[in-house]
């Protein structure tokens, strides 16, 4: 099985208004509820893809237990989450049904007691030796330590298990400094890594620090990868409008997925292109357009890049 680490589990709410105006009252058109958190987002692409995946990290309270009711309902995928006394948080995506674009609010989470981080440090140990690959996601909830992602990166190499890391700030430094397989920062998180803000050079500086492989997510321009094997770009085939909610953890999914499958890097990414194009084009945060997927599939382009003396 694949397992996917959310520490920061989330309700993942979507509201559609008509236009969205600072100051102003809105009236929502429509609103959807789903489970959310990076790594929630991962696992549901991750089945949707046919692998059995397991979801560990934290729930609790009215919306942790609204996660793990429609978890239930997923099929293929295992809810390995950890108890805990606080409320799981909600994010909010505003949809502007005029401009398309997304504005996203994010709780802090719920406060993490230190028995509860050993209780899923207990958890994590047990679950890793039968994981083929393990995926770190999103941010940390308050009372979890920062060098958190750090540890489990360095329990997951010790046993040989791949592992991938997607968060930011501190959080991510300490975790790259524990040399995970991969990490996929995006442009921003990137610049804050290395200090560059010139993609190409940074994701070699992030390799540098410890990542064997840094695949960094570009927005509409696709993927950036500096891997042991070489340096490509993934792009996709047109500028796809929508919702972007999700679609790095849609490429985080088309990254294991390619990876428990020892595909090639070039088919790796062209598979987490298209799942992340797939992605926005779909109404909801964190669902993918299945059959926008299989089309947008073979018409990715994967170029080889060269970094200029
Ligand atoms: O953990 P954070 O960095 O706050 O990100 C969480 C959020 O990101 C998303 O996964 C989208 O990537 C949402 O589902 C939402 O839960």
């Amino acid at each position: 099985m694949i397992l996917t680490v959310t520490l920061n589990t989330a309700l993942d709410i979507t509201y559609r208004v008509r236009s969205l105006r600072p100051h102003t009252s809105h009236r929502v058109s429509d609103v959807i509820e789903r489970p959310g958190g990076k790594g929630v987002n991962v696992a549901r692409v991750l089945a949707a893809l046919g692998h059995e995946v397991t979801v560990t990290g934290f729930a609790g309270g009215a919306t942790g237990r609204a996660i793990r009711d429609r978890l239930a309902d997923t099929t293929c995928v295992r809810d390995a989450l950890v108890p805990i006394a606080g409320a799981t948080r909600r994010t909010i995506a505003v949809v502007d049904e005029l401009t398309g674009d997304t504005t996203q609010l994010n709780e802090p989470g719920p406060q993490i007691s230190p028995t509860e981080w050993d209780t899923f440090l207990d958890r994590y140990a047990e679950l890793l030796p039968s994981a083929s690959a393990v995926s770190l996601s999103g941010s940390l909830p308050p009372g979890v330590p920062v060098g958190a992602y750090a540890g489990l990166v360095r329990s997951a190499r010790t046993l040989g298990v791949p592992v991938l890391l997607d968060t930011s700030g501190e959080p991510l430094r300490r975790g790259v400094a524990a040399r995970p397989d991969i990490i996929k920062p995006n442009a921003d998180e990137l610049a804050e890594l290395t200090g560059s803000h010139e993609p190409l050079r940074a994701t070699q500086d992030a390799r540098r620090r410890g990542a064997h492989a840094v695949v960094a997510s570009l927005g509409a321009e696709g993927l950036l990868a500096a891997t042991p094997e070489g340096r490509w770009r993934a792009t996709p085939p047109s500028r796809v409008h929508g919702n972007p909610t999700g679609a790095g953890d849609s490429a985080v999914a088309g990254l294991l997925s390619g990876l428990v499958k020892r595909l090639p890097w070039p088919e790796r990414l062209a598979r987490a292109v298209a799942l992340s194009a797939a992605t926005v084009k779909a109404p909801t945060a964190g669902e993918f357009d299945a059959p926008a997927y299989e089309e947008l599939l073979g018409r990715v382009a994967v170029t080889s890049e060269v970094i200029a003396a």
